[in-house]
Parts: C-alpha cells; sequence; structure tokens
C-alpha cells in the first residue's frame, strides 16, 4: 500500500486553501439539492452538515488536468469515473463522440458538482476551470482542475482507498468502450520514411469461438492468456520483464494470423504489426520497439523470410547493406531491454517452415508456447460448420469427417467451400466433390512421385533422368 504523501504527491498536487474550503462549504447546501436524487439529499445533508459549521474539517484535493507536459492520469481517470455518475440532476453535461470510441462519452461540465459515497465516505466533486494569462498544454487559456472534497477524518481513506478504486473503475470503463487498434508502418498514417506507427481500428471478427483447433490446445492457450494477465506480482516477484512470447507455426491457411486476432479480441489488446523488411536497422528497430505500448501484442509474420534472420552470425556482421536488422538485435531487444519497459507485452512470430527457423529463436526460454496450427481435423470442421452454415448436425458430416481424416485440407478450403452456398445440402455437397478432388489428385502425385523414384533408381544416364523430371514435374504442375 503506498503511503499517504507518497500517493498525495504523485496524484495530486494538493491545496488547502481556506478560501476555496469556505466556498466549497458555502455551496454545499446548494449542490445536494441541486444534484443528488431526492432520496439521498436528507442522508447528503446530514453526514455533509457538519461542514458548514466546521471549516477546519474539511480538506480539497485539486487535480489539475496536466502535471508538468503530460496529462495528469488522476484527473483523466477522475473525469471518466465522473461520466457515469452523470444523471438528469445536472444542469449541463458536455456529450461528444471520437472516432475511437463506441459509445458516446459524457464529461462533467465547468462549475457542476457530483456528491459520492463510497465505503460510508461522503464525497464532493467539482469542475473548476480558471481562467490563465498563459497558455495551458491543451492551447487555450485556462486551467482545468477537478476538486474533491470531504472530511480531513476520511483522508486516509480517500487516498488509499477510494483514488485507487476511481483509478480502477475508470481503467475498467475504458477497457470497455476500447476499439482495438492494428498498428503497422506505413500504409494507414504512418510515416514510411520517418519510421512512425499508423494505426486503424481493428475489427478482426475472429474469436476464440470461431477459431478451427485442436480443443484442447485452445483451452490451453486461454487458460496460459488468462495466467498471464493475472500475474502481474508474480513476474515481479521473480525478476521477469511482464512478457509473454507464442510461436505459431503451420501451413498457409491454417488460421494463424486468424489466431492472433483472436488473441486480441479475448485480451483487448492493440496489436503493433512489424514488417521487419520495411526497417533500416537494429537502432530504428529499438526505437520502433519502445515506442509501442503496454497491454499490445507485437506480431512479426513469416519470421522465416523476413530478411536474413536465419543465419544470425551472417546477419551479424552484413553492415554495409542497407538492412541491418538482425535476429539477434531483434531477440536481444526483445528478452532485454525493451521487455523491461514495459508490462503486460505479448509476442508472436508466426512462420510456415519452424525447420528454417534459427535456433536461437527456438531454444527454450525464447518463446513460451509453440502452437502448431494444422490440417483441418473433425473437431476443427464441426466449428467451421456451425460458424458457417449455423447448424452442428446433417447427415453428410460424418463423410465429411472420414474424407478429412485421410487427406489434407486446410481450415481456409474448408471455409472457402462453405461460402459458396446459404443452403447447408449445397454447401457440404460442394466440399465432398471438392475433398475427392484433392484425394485424386494427391492420389495422382504420390504415384508419380514412386515413378520418380524408380527412376531414380534405374536410369544411370543422367541427361535422360534430367529429361524426365523435368517431364514428371511439368505433370505435378498441372494438378
Ligand atoms: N483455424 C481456423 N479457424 C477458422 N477459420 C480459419 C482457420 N484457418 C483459416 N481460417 C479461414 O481462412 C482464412 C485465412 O486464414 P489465416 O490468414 O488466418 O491463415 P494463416 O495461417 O495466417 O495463413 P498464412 O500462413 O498464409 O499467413 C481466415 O480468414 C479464416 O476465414
Ligand atoms: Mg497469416
Amino acid at each position: 500500500m503506498p503511503s499517504t504523501s507518497s500517493v498525495l504527491s504523485a496524484y495530486t498536487s494538493f491545496t488547502a486553501s481556506a478560501m476555496l474550503v469556505k466556498t466549497v462549504i458555502n455551496e454545499v447546501q446548494t449542490v445536494t439539492t441541486q444534484i443528488v436524487p431526492k432520496r439521498l439529499q436528507e442522508i447528503i445533508l446530514s453526514k455533509l452538515g457538519g461542514l458548514c459549521g466546521n471549516s477546519s474539517s474539511q480538506m480539497t484535493l485539486a487535480i489539475d488536468e496536466f502535471n508538468g507536459y503530460s496529462i495528469n492520469q488522476l484527473y483523466e481517470a477522475s473525469e471518466i469515473y465522473l461520466g457515469a455518475k452523470i444523471d438528469a440532476s445536472l444542469d449541463r453535461v458536455k456529450v461528444s463522440k471520437s472516432p475511437k470510441e463506441k459509445n458516446l462519452s459524457m464529461t462533467i461540465e465547468e462549475g457542476e458538482k457530483i456528491v459520492d459515497i463510497f465505503q460510508g465516505v461522503h464525497v464532493l466533486w467539482e469542475m473548476t476551470c480558471l481562467k490563465t494569462e498563459e497558455m495551458s498544454k491543451s492551447g487555450k487559456f485556462e486551467k482545468r482542475v477537478i476538486e474533491l472534497s470531504f472530511y480531513k477524518k476520511d483522508m486516509e481513506k480517500v487516498v488509499n482507498s477510494y483514488l485507487p478504486y476511481v483509478m480502477e473503475r475508470s481503467d475498467a470503463m475504458k477497457e470497455e468502450d476500447k476499439v482495438l487498434k492494428l498498428y503497422a508502418l506505413g500504409p494507414f498514417g504512418g510515416d514510411i520514411d520517418g519510421g512512425s506507427w499508423g494505426s486503424t481500428n481493428l475489427h478482426h471478427p475472429a474469436t476464440f469461438d470461431t477459431i478451427a483447433m485442436d480443443p484442447s490446445l485452445k483451452q490451453a492457450l486461454i487458460d496460459d492468456l488468462d495466467r498471464f494477465v493475472k500475474r502481474r506480482s508474480f513476474y515481479r516477484k521473480v525478476g521477469k520483464a511482464w512478457k509473454r512470447g507464442y510461436l505459431l507455426y503451420g501451413p498457409p491457411g491454417t488460421g494463424k494470423s486468424s489466431l492472433i486476432a483472436a488473441m486480441a479480441n479475448y485480451l483487448k489488446f492493440n496489436i503493433y504489426d512489424l514488417e521487419l523488411a520495411n526497417i533500416f536497422n537494429n537502432s530504428e528497430l529499438r526505437r520502433l520497439l519502445v515506442s509501442t505500448a503496454n497491454r499490445s501484442i507485437l506480431v512479426i509474420e513469416d519470421i522465416d523470410c523476413s530478411l536474413e534472420l536465419q543465419n544470425r552470425q551472417h546477419a551479424r556482421y552484413d553492415l554495409n547493406e542497407r538492412s541491418q536488422v538482425t535476429l539477434s538485435g531483434l531477440l536481444n531487444f526483445i528478452d532485454g531491454l525493451w521487455s523491461s519497459c514495459g508490462d503486460e507485452r505479448i509476442i508472436m512470430f508466426t512462420t510456415n517452415h519452424k525447420d528454417r527457423l534459427d535456433p536461437a529463436l527456438l531454444r527454450p526460454g525464447r518463446m513460451d508456447m509453440h502452437i502448431h496450427m494444422s490440417y483441418c481435423t473433425p473437431s476443427g470442421f464441426r466449428i467451421l460448420v456451425s460458424n458457417y452454415l449455423g447448424i452442428n448436425s446433417h447427415k453428410l458430416l460424418v463423410e465429411i469427417d472420414e474424407l478429412i481424416t485421410e487427406v489434407k485440407v486446410t481450415p481456409a478450403e474448408i471455409a472457402e467451400e462453405l461460402m459458396k452456398s446459404e443452403d447447408a445440402d449445397i454447401a457440404l455437397e460442394g466440399l465432398i466433390k471438392f475433398v475427392k478432388k484433392k484425394t485424386e489428385i494427391g492420389n495422382k502425385r504420390k504415384a508419380t512421385e514412386e515413378t520418380d523414384i524408380d527412376i531414380d533408381e534405374n536410369v544411370v544416364d543422367s541427361k535422360r533422368l534430367s529429361t524426365k523430371k523435368r517431364r514428371q514435374l511439368k505433370k505435378i504442375k498441372k494438378f
């Protein structure tokens, strides 16, 4: 628990001017009658009545909008918190909506007051706005201050319990209203030459419910995420940075990118999509990573294809090249300073070829969980059928279960077939045709490969062999 004095100095610039106290006291009677629902008025008045008689028993915290050059977190939190306390008893309320927000946001207007009761403690909030000679950080000649008044005897409770509660509530409210962001370098707003992050709203519909993957693996991942977000104090205790790494690997179209979106939606974390190919060197990489926010997912897709990252040593000495981002630079920074600069960081790499990755990336402790996204299984297929056709049973499902156990079909391929018709009979019959065709092609390919082995074993003339091989390859391509 922080000491009273440290919380006071961190969160507020505290003033206990007698004048201010008097003003508040004088207005209490009006305040309570103005804004508190009638049934509460009597109680509040009897509680706050003492203020009128004894000004020295009451104190006021002044919460400035700005703390030096940065926004005062407590001001922001108080404004959000008070927004939820607004009711018809107020005379004026500010209403706004930014493109970033889902809902209308309401804040109390200058001069308005709100009474709140917390664990039996009565407090009075007031929004004030002082005209100033100097232009404030917000570009206006005014200084906005939220004042919080209460009895001196309640100071300990207000500072140690009520204000942290206000912060907590406002964080929760922000989360509820949060529109996720997808950050990337370049295309949507970021200046690629200046190398800054641009962002757009992320409205990816993927959730854990819509992802077709092994159910036990899915549950293990959800449990892992739940544990991770709950373990702030654990990470502090064991001296580890509060971060977690996931490597998603598997063939194209098996849901790696969709799973990232599902995780972001589940955690309500923003995504930073990092294209290493667009980054000039390790110092730029560091700058970009440092400017990412907490509670976010850093994604590096197709890590095996991103630059010459497979060979650490090679990349490290490749100093004259334009692109000098190295795997060691990336990993050192992710493991080291960067991760300790922030909290609740998730790092995700994806690849189609796990076998091509540098062992440095795979060694224990680097990526905490390796998740194999594979071809569609019957249980995954049922999820897709339920998502796309809205059904859980159908006479053709068992036949398809059998077919997809025999031949490798990706969830993306199945999804594409299921989207072809809203009529379950037509869609599933189409899917059967598709899978049967794939089986046929697979069989033909197998047969060709077997012939190829025969040729390898029997034909000695290398020229003839290569001509035949070329012909076979052409045949295979035709499929
Ligand atoms: N496991 C899955 N569950 C649900 N839908 C899936 C799944 N896999 C693929 N899909 C569907 O196929 C589309 C493509 O999948 P996605 O982009 O997630 O695959 P990927 O593994 O990231 O592929 P790549 O390796 O090519 O990047 C998705 O938009 C989704 O509709
Ligand atoms: Mg992908």
